[in-house]
């Protein structure tokens, strides 16, 4: 789809490092037809937009009151396969969760018509919660999984697609054969993805060995050699659950620590996503630190199914690059912006123990939910930011009355109410602890627009 050159003029806010949200109140970003970001200026005037090279042509899309351009969100860690279950978890936690809830229903997904109306939902609403990218487990089924990657690209999100591995220890209804088919299926998966995006430009293959407790010795070194073989990330989940940590220790007794399992299978590695990483040891911290592996924190699935607070502060400190994943269903909602919040509180009760020191601030947790994910995902040279050169990933975000309807309480502006005697540091605060989807309203990916709510003129 040819894209237009593009002036989006207004207020733009970034993070440029963990501590430092970068806020230009009057700002200018030009988009090439490739959806690049052209140029930046931080001192926008009327008389003086671009004249030349095309520029003079170029469409215009503004803010409105109160509003900004913000990166769109990365989720480095969401099971598509398990969005109808979001909320329903009752008083599980992780081992019994995923036997009562979670193998049932990702087991359902050999039924083709039922995958594509669930995954057509959760790329439409995660989008509308302004996530441009997302780390996504489907299911074992091959034409499923295939399925979630044409979804993706169709509606113009951002995606990795992992075929999820599994070969022990679930209902003999929902398991992968042996070694050579979970091979031989996620090779396929990888096939068609290759087919419908050869550059992997928007969809990337991913490959996704469940759990240690899931993967036989067997399947989990097939599949750190087809890492190694094809360059492919990985995801998995690590350190969740106490139950789970003793259940690693029995199924692999002569490993020294979790981690040490998927180092021993090759699969802690720079282009590992280590989904929740809550109970790691100082000697696990140490060995992913060496390995370059990254970590998705996860802190509304940690609190939802009781699994513990995530020591981010230390992982942080320690030089681990840390990234926000939803983990829908584990966690009850597929919105960044709810994620972020709950990253700061549950940050809170970490330091409730342990001090104020391992609060985390709402530039940090926005740090967390952009640029940390783009590096945790490996697209920081791409996605993240808005720097000369990067990609057009990004969202409009509306605050207070809509329309200049300042004394009306617009069920369309959501939430946020704004004074105007607000700092912008205030403003975001605000997006942050009481905004939702509807104060995102246009989101675009790669300089297309790939979501708009009402009202928005673009
Ligand atoms: N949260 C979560 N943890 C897991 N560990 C293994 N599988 C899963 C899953 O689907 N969700
Ligand atoms: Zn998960």
């Amino acid at each position: 789809m040819a894209l237009h050159k593009t002036l989006y003029i207004g207020p733009f806010i970034h993070c440029k490092t963990l501590n430092d949200l970068d806020i230009c109140p009057n700002g200018l970003i030009g988009v090439d037809e490739d959806g690049k970001i052209s140029h930046v200026s931080r001192d926008a005037k009327e008389g003086l937009l671009p004249a030349q090279g095309g520029w003079e042509h170029a469409k215009i899309v503004r803010t409105e009151q109160h509003g900004f351009f913000f990166p769109g969100f990365i989720d480095t860690h969401i099971h598509a396969s398990q969005y109808p279950n979001a909320g329903v978890f009752g008083n599980s936690t992780l081992l019994d969760w995923l036997n009562t809830y979670t193998f049932p229903l990702e087991s359902s997904f050999k039924d083709l018509e039922r995958a594509s109306r669930i995954y057509n939902r959760v790329v439409a609403r995660t989008l509308s919660h302004g996530t441009t990218t997302a780390a996504y487990y489907a299911t074992v089924h091959v034409p499923a999984t295939n399925l979630l990657a044409d979804i993706c690209k169709s509606r113009g999100q951002r995606a990795f697609v992992g075929r999820v591995c599994m070969d022990r220890l679930s209902p003999d209804y929902y398991q992968d054969e042996s070694t050579e088919s979970a091979v031989r299926d996620t090779q396929a998966c990888i096939d068609h993805i290759k087919h419908i995006d050869p550059e992997f430009n928007l969809i990337t293959p991913i490959i996704t060995p469940r759990f240690a407790p899931s993967c036989t010795d067997e399947t989990l070194a097939a599949l750190g050699k087809l890492h190694h073989a094809t360059g492919l990330p990985c995801q998995t989940h690590i350190s969740e659950n106490l139950q789970e940590i003793s259940l690693v220790k029995s199924l692999f007794p002569t490993s020294d620590s979790y981690a040490h399992v998927y180092d021993t299978a090759g699969l802690l590695t720079p282009k590992t996503i280590l989904a929740h990483a809550v109970h790691l040891t100082p000697a696990e911290r140490h060995l992913i630190k060496t390995r370059d592996a990254k970590i998705s924190h996860c802190p509304a699935s940690n609190t939802a199914i009781t699994s513990g607070r995530a020591k981010v502060r230390t992982m942080l400190d320690e030089g681990l690059t840390v990234g926000l994943g939803t983990d829908v269903s584990g966690g009850y909602t597929s919105s960044m912006l709810t994620e972020t919040r709950e990253a700061i509180f549950v940050s809170r009760h970490v330091a409730m123990d342990e001090g104020d020191e391992a609060k985390l601030s709402v530039e940090e947790a926005l740090y967390l939910a952009t640029r940390g994910g783009a590096k945790v995902v490996g697209l920081e040279g791409r996605i993240g930011g808005f720097e000369v050169g990067m990609e057009w990933d990004a969202q409009m975000v509306r605050l207070g009355a809509v329309g200049g309807a300042e004394e009306a309480l617009d069920e369309r502006a959501g939430l946020v109410e704004v004074f105007g005697e607000e700092t912008w540091e205030e403003k975001v605060a605000k997006w942050v602890y009481t905004g939702d989807d509807r104060n995102t309203v246009a989101v675009w990916v790669k300089g297309r627009l790939v979501h708009s709510r009402e009202g928005f003129k673009g």
